[in-house]
């Protein structure tokens, strides 16, 4: 059945899961902060609230939404990947305590949107703890070039695609300084242990990060040159201040926040992040790309660990 969508954000990903939206046969309406249309009138026959806002606008967009209030039938759906710095929430949360009345629904894979604007094939995962309203995400959004999964861990999920951008960084730099196949692949295994420590101590299911929203998304952001996070770490291998990279991106790279908001939570909570902690050091003027890897491979010897019980 047709749907109307409202999504918040017109960036590169409020803009292709636009189009996605369409190819799925749904209507759409955009909101953006600077657009013509009024937040009242974007959302008054709304179906479905998507936000695919950055995270630093996320929780100001959230209580005008709530000022203006939803209609009752209204699912939220959310596709930001980040950590709000004064709360460590991540937005399915924000939303949540926005709206506990709402079903809200968490849209993470490995999704490059410039490859989403080719209209190449993707898949992707709807997590609700209401699954009625994940398959209603599924239906609206599946089409031929986007397969949709539906879970039931919407922290996981958001989690999985928010902690990647932090390990894609990493990869960045990796593949900027030329590292090799043998260190890329450390690397990425040792960041999926990495991630599922972190979010399995922040309540996720640890399976979520073996599917598309976990290593589907590190695999794809950590692997190519369209990724923003990535092009942050390989800008910074080449001696780039961080600076420079942000201002030749002109566009969100979110692992850049939540870097600084993940090591803040790890030593509250002493989480161990060993790679995310090298890429804090490198991102805050403290060392070098090289004395990063450096750091890294003269850790105390261990045997390898893989289940978070183990950790
Ligand atoms: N571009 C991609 O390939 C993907 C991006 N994402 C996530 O989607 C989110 C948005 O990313 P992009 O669209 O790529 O970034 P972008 O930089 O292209 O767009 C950001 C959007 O957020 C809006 N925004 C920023 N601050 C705001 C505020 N205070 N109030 C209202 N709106 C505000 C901007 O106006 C813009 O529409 C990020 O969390 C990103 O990690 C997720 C999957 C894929
Ligand atoms: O989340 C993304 C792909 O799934 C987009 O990655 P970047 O934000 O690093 O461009």
């Amino acid at each position: 059945m047709t749907k109307q969508i409202t999504i918040l954000g017109t960036g590169a990903w409020g803009t292709a899961l636009g189009k996605l939206a369409e190819y799925g046969d749904n209507q759409v309406q955009f909101w953006s902060r600077r657009g013509e249309v009024s937040l009242e009138e974007a959302i008054a026959h709304a179906d479905v609230l998507l936000s695919a806002i950055s995270m630093k606008g996320v929780g100001e967009t959230a209580r005008k939404v709530q000022e203006i209030g939803l209609p009752p039938q209204t699912i939220i759906v959310t596709a930001t990947k980040g950590l709000e710095p004064s709360t460590t929430r991540t937005p399915s949360q924000i939303w949540q305590e926005a709206f506990p009345n709402h079903p809200v629904v968490v849209l993470s894979g490995p999704n490059l949107s410039k490859e989403i604007d080719k209209e190449l094939p993707a898949a992707t995962i709807a997590a609700s703890r209401d699954m009625k309203a994940a398959e209603t995400i599924q239906e609206a959004y599946s089409s031929d070039i986007f397969r949709v999964y539906t879970n039931t861990d919407p922290i996981g999920t958001e989690l999985g695609g928010t902690l990647k951008n932090v390990m894609a960084i990493a990869s960045g730099v990796c593949d900027g300084l030329d590292l090799g196949i043998n260190a890329k692949s450390a690397l990425l295994t040792r960041a999926l242990i990495e991630i599922v420590r972190v979010g399995t101590s922040l309540g996720a299911e640890v399976e979520t990060f073996w599917g598309l929203a976990g290593l589907g998304d590190l695999l794809a952001t950590c692997n190519s040159s369209l990724s923003r996070n990535y092009r942050v770490g390989f800008g910074l291998s080449q001696h780039k201040t961080l600076e420079q990279v942000l201002e030749e991106i002109q566009s969100t790279a979110e692992g850049v926040n939540t870097t600084n908001v993940l090591i803040d939570l790890a030593q509250r909570q002493g989480i161990e992040v060993p790679i995310s902690y090298q890429v804090y050091r490198l991102l805050n003027n403290q060392i070098t790309p090289e004395e990063a890897v450096a750091a890294l491979m003269e850790r105390d010897l261990k045997p390898e660990v893989i289940t978070p019980e183990e950790n």
